[in-house]
């Protein structure tokens, strides 16, 4: 059967079938359903304690759900391997300044899945690595120790971690906390572009409404429980097209805006 062009621009990328998820006693979250399709990007957005941190927890396998089924790439979780197709954030914690890893170090790290952990790392891969701090901006840091960065440059180089594999998915939790109102307006100027030029799928936990709802709308597509699901869908046949991450590092670059 032919794929006709709209169809290969809606596969499944996440599947929540009535999933649910208690901490001991405490049910945070209750028979969630909810599917996020190619290029969707699914901005999350809650009260403190809603249970958003939990539910992309579940999405990257750090925890189980208590009932339920979720799907990655139309597999059921616990068969999923290709964990280099899904780039995360986690909620940005204070960085023990001490931590030897340099930014590139952290960079390269992303490199690594359960797959590929013994691996030695190519000529490519160097310079894949030195492509994503481009297009994060933090070339010049590449050396420096992360610890000693400022909050937003180490959020640049977390995402430059969870981007150095050209994932179809990136998970983002509250990615700009921490960073100052210039840098936050270029880094959503940048996700934007992402989102619409490089066949990105994205889910992102955020507070700030505003952004959100500038890009998504102002009205969910769904409400589950405190957790309220914005959606904005690419649909033009013209963004099914492959792009890569390097092809325009420049336009990334001019993207973020400010240093
Ligand atoms: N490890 C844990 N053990 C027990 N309870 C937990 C644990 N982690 C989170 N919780 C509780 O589960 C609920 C949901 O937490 P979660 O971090 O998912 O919320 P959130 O929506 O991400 O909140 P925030 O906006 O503050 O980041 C909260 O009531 C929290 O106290």
């Amino acid at each position: 059967m032919e794929i006709s062009q709209k169809e290969f621009c809606h596969r499944s990328i996440v599947s929540m079938d009535d999933v649910s998820f208690s901490y001991e006693h405490k049910k945070v979250i209750d028979k969630l359903r909810f599917d996020v399709l190619e290029r969707d990007f699914v901005g999350v957005i809650g009260s403190n304690g809603a249970g958003k941190t939990t539910l992309l927890k579940m999405l990257v396998g750090l925890l189980k759900p208590t009932a339920g089924e979720i799907r990655l790439f139309d597999r059921p979780l616990s068969q999923f391997k290709d964990w280099e197709r899904i780039g995360y954030v986690p909620q940005k914690n204070a960085f023990n300044p001490l931590f030897p890893a340099t930014v590139r170090e952290i960079v390269l790290s992303g490199m690594y899945t359960k797959k590929r952990v013994y691996r030695r790392l190519s000529k490519v891969d160097l310079q894949k690595a030195e492509d994503a701090m481009l297009a994060m901006r933090i070339e010049d840091l590449a050396d420096r120790r992360i610890g000693q960065l400022s909050g937003g440059q180490q959020q640049r180089a977390f995402l430059a971690r969870a981007i150095v594999n050209n994932p179809e998915l990136l998970i983002l939790d509250e990615p700009t906390v921490g960073i100052d109102a210039e840098t936050q307006v270029g880094f959503f100027r940048m996700i934007r572009h992402m989102h619409q030029h490089h066949h990105m799928t994205f889910i992102m936990v955020s507070h700030d409404m505003d952004m959100m709802q500038s890009y998504l709308g102002t009205e969910p597509q769904q409400v589950s429980g405190g957790i309220k699901f914005y959606v904005k869908h690419t649909h033009d046949p013209e963004d099914c097209r492959e792009t890569n991450l390097t092809h325009s590092i420049g336009q990334i670059r001019e993207m973020i805006g400010v240093q």
